[in-house]
């Protein structure tokens, strides 16, 4: 889900843009100011080992004994990996283990850091907005994963003779740039090693650089990338999801990631919105902002139209603001407001559509939270209420969901075809939602058991198979982890699909999951680093094979799987995020 669009169940009040916003320390003023300066200077104890593999990145530097604030983990991702970059440029036999733990943020010298962070610039506030203070021209010379560039006083050159020596340089982010860029930038505040910065200008700019089409891009924090042509930003996505597996593993370098698979629609494909606006006592009820949070400000954006809906969800849009408007003395407080897009009979728009054909269908909006929606994926409906999850992006799921049918299917043939047990027969849907994948794959396979931890999702996906006529399929209520008490089908005859939230499965799932010991997996992520994380974690204990090369464990598992296809899919054009599909199919 874009930063900028909460979800349909958010509570009222302005969400947060993909900037972390708690105070952070100024480094060269008073140490006692903040618990941030405070985290600088005394190293956090380690976890222990079987620990780690739930641990999030932020928790892990914790424990590898790394002092920071309240610093955003990709950005300290995309300054690493650009500072051992540099280093290892400049010590071309190295190995990649001996990259000076200090680009990893790791340093043991307190001295040193307090020295490090006395070299950051002041922040605008503190300098007063005197310009010379706060105001840098900076080069670009990498993304995060969010696609905020990595900037640096110095030229990349001067970076390099930088490392060369031993030192490293003060980083700032820069958004809405391109590598290679030089542009200005004014400070806004600092975190451990860098300075988070606004883009005032481009002074020289890249030749991949376009003009944005939406005339809020660069204030909104909803869209991230419309600066960069679709294809390129494809190829961004796709460099997102090799780098986070390297990062989880530098083995796992080994790895191809497949071209992303684009959204038919990179403009007009969003089926949901939730604008918002927050009551201010100095503002007049007809000039409250009605939009999305500003990119870096905890303000709203009061935008018109967004591009990125769809036309029913822009015409529900314009309804919504207008409806917000007429009620604007009687809110006290902010409000989100949701706007969906569904699928109603062309003559009776608040009919029964369970026996309309999906193709008889037309669009419509619902604005009610309360309310029902409708989506289409080819021949399918799926029927679920408007505040719960569903895939956001309908002219993709065809192809998205027919990845997965295809993969299934075209591992249960070859499986089938090498002799050995045979083909595919059961499928579990774990974090099934609404059933979208265990309905749209159910075909070929004798029972589809799903397991889904949301009461309201697991009721719509056994309706919704019903309503679409299958009767293979099965939706349990309870935790992902419980599936493995209820599954009694061969394993070798079994393929998994996994689907969880963005911050991924667990060790209790995954180590459940390789012990039962599934023919096929197929794991599909919007939390790109998290399912990186996860399968590190498969890995870690002996049930994957990179290119051969297994981890030494104690007990070895009982399946051992390789890693077969990784394919990323657009479901978010022109923001960051990006939806990954990997493939693990069990050596026999
Ligand atoms: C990314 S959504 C995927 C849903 C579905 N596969 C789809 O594409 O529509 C993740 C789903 O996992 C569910 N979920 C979260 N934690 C869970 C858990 N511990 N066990 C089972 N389901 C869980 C959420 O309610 C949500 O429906």
């Amino acid at each position: 889900m874009p930063e900028g669009l909460p979800s349909g169940c958010m509570p009222e009040g302005v969400t947060d843009s993909g900037f972390k916003r708690a105070a952070s320390p100024v480094p060269g003023s008073n140490p006692d100011m903040s618990d941030g300066w405070r985290a600088l200077a005394q190293p956090l104890p380690s976890e222990p080992e079987q620990k780690r593999a739930k641990l999030t990145r932020g928790d892990k530097r914790k424990a590898q004994g790394v002092r920071k604030a309240n610093a955003d983990e990709t950005v300290l991702d995309a300054v690493e990996l650009f500072l051992r970059s540099v280093w290892l440029e400049g010590h071309p036999e190295a190995e990649a283990s001996s990259v000076p733990k200090t680009f990893g943020w790791s340093e043991t010298s307190k001295q040193g850091e307090a020295e490090f962070c006395r070299a950051a610039p002041i922040p605008a506030k503190l300098a007063g907005g005197a310009e010379a203070d706060c105001e840098f021209d900076v080069f670009v010379h990498e993304l995060t994963e969010r696609g905020v560039g990595i900037a640096t006083r110095e030229t990349l050159d001067e970076v390099r003779t930088m490392i060369s020596k031993g030192s490293r340089p003060w980083v700032f982010t820069a958004p809405f740039t391109l590598r290679g860029e030089r542009v200005r930038v004014r400070s806004v505040r600092h975190e451990w090693g860098y300075t988070q910065s606004d883009t005032l200008s481009i002074s020289e700019q890249s030749p991949l650089r376009i003009d944005a089409p939406c005339q809020y891009f660069g204030k909104c924090s909803g869209c991230h990338l419309q600066h960069v042509a679709y294809g390129d930003q494809l190829e961004f996505k796709r460099q997102v999801v090799e780098r986070a597996l390297v990062q989880a593993n530098p083995l796992f370098a080994k790895l191809a990631v497949s071209s992303v698979s684009p959204s038919p629609l990179p403009f007009g494909y969003r089926t949901k919105i939730t604008p918002h606006f927050d009551i201010r006592k100095d503002t007049p009820p007809d000039q409250v902002a009605i939009g999305f949070a500003m990119a870096g400000q905890r303000r709203v954006l009061d935008i018109e139209d967004c591009m990125i809906g769809t036309d029913a969800v822009r015409l529900g849009a314009k309804q919504a603001r207008k409806d917000a408007r007429d009620k604007m003395p009687s809110f006290k407080r902010g409000a989100t407001l949701l706007v969906r897009e569904t699928n109603v009979p062309k003559d009776d728009p608040q009919g029964d559509v369970s026996s309309i054909p999906a193709a008889d269908l037309v669009k419509d909006y619902v604005l009610d939270f309360k309310g029902w929606v409708t989506d289409v994926v080819g021949e399918l409906k799926f029927r679920y209420p408007a505040s719960s999850f569903f895939q956001n992006n309908a002219s993709i799921l065809p192809a998205f969901t027919g990845y997965v049918r295809d993969e299934l299917n075209q591992w249960s043939r070859r499986l089938a075809a090498e002799g050995g047990p045979g083909e595919l027969r059961h499928l579990i849907d774990a974090y099934c939602g609404s059933g979208l994948f265990g309905i749209a794959c159910h075909a070929g396979f004798d029972k589809v058991l799903g397991i889904e931890i949301s009461n309201e999702s697991i009721s719509c996906a056994n309706d919704n198979a019903k309503m679409n006529g299958i009767d293979n399929c099965d939706f349990l209520l309870g935790d992902a982890s419980k599936i493995f008490d209820k599954v009694d089908t061969d394993p070798r005859h079994t393929a998994v699909i996994i689907d969880p939230p963005r911050k991924g499965s667990n060790p209790d799932f995954l180590d459940q999951l390789v012990a039962y010991g599934p023919r096929v997996i197929v794991y599909i992520a919007c939390g790109v680093p998290a399912q990186a994380r996860d399968i590190n974690h498969m890995f870690s204990r002996g049930a994957i094979s990179i290119d051969g090369a297994v981890a030494t464990v104690e007990t070895k598992p009982s399946s051992v799987y390789e890693v077969v296809s990784i394919q990323p899919f657009d479901l978010f054009p022109q923001t960051y995020h990006v939806e990954n599909i990997v493939t693990l199919v069990r050596k026999e």
